[in-house]
């Protein structure tokens, strides 16, 4: 059993929204791997970093990304800093792969990080474009299509990772 795609991308690419609803277009179930970790934790991913840290947290990441991929033959999302595992990026291939692309200004607007308190944003958008930056060539190393996601909405992306999805 396989995923019938596995999308890959920064935080705010629209992994987990498009993934729901392109699941539902295909028939098909969606599972997003920051779901099942919350599940396993018990808790929210933002307590799972307060409270155990970020190794915790990429450890039960990595368990549910293997089970994922066995289990699941629905559309999965990754969570955005999956990739950054090489076990990971090595389970992936052989799958198919989307990386949903963004440019840093509609990640950070997406994710909140907008442009109104500069002073206060600095520091996170700094942090996103450094994240974006530094895993990029990594997104590519997994995927197997490429699917811009900057200035177009869900619905558009949705379709576009469908046609992509013939391709590959
Ligand atoms: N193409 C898009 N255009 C506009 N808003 C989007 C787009 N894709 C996602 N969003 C919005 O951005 C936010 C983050 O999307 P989400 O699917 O959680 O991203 P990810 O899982 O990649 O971090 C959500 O509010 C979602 O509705
Ligand atoms: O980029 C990251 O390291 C993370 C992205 C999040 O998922 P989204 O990319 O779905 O926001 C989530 O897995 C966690 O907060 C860590
Ligand atoms: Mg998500």
């Amino acid at each position: 059993m396989s995923p019938r795609v596995v999308l890959v991308g920064a935080p705010g690419a629209g992994k987990s929204s498009v993934g729901r609803q392109l699941a539902d277009r295909l028939g098909v179930t969606f599972r997003d791997t920051d779901t099942d970790v919350e599940r396993t934790a018990g808790k929210p991913i933002t307590d799972i970093f307060v409270e155990d840290g970020e190794p915790a947290f990429r450890s039960l990441e990595r368990a549910a990304i293997t089970a994922a991929l066995r289990e699941h033959d629905g559309v999965l999302a990754l969570g955005g800093g999956a990739v950054t595992n090489p076990e990971t990026r090595a389970e992936l291939a052989g799958h198919r792969v989307v990386f949903l692309d963004v440019g840093l200004a509609d990640a950070a607007a997406r994710v909140g990080l907008n442009r109104d308190r500069p002073l206060l944003l600095e520091s996170p958008r700094a942090q996103l474009k450094k994240l974006m930056d530094a895993r990029r060539p990594l997104y590519q190393e997994v995927a197997s299509a490429t699917v811009v996601t900057t200035g177009r909405g869900i619905e558009e992306v949705v379709q576009d990772v469908e046609d992509a999805m013939g391709h590959v």
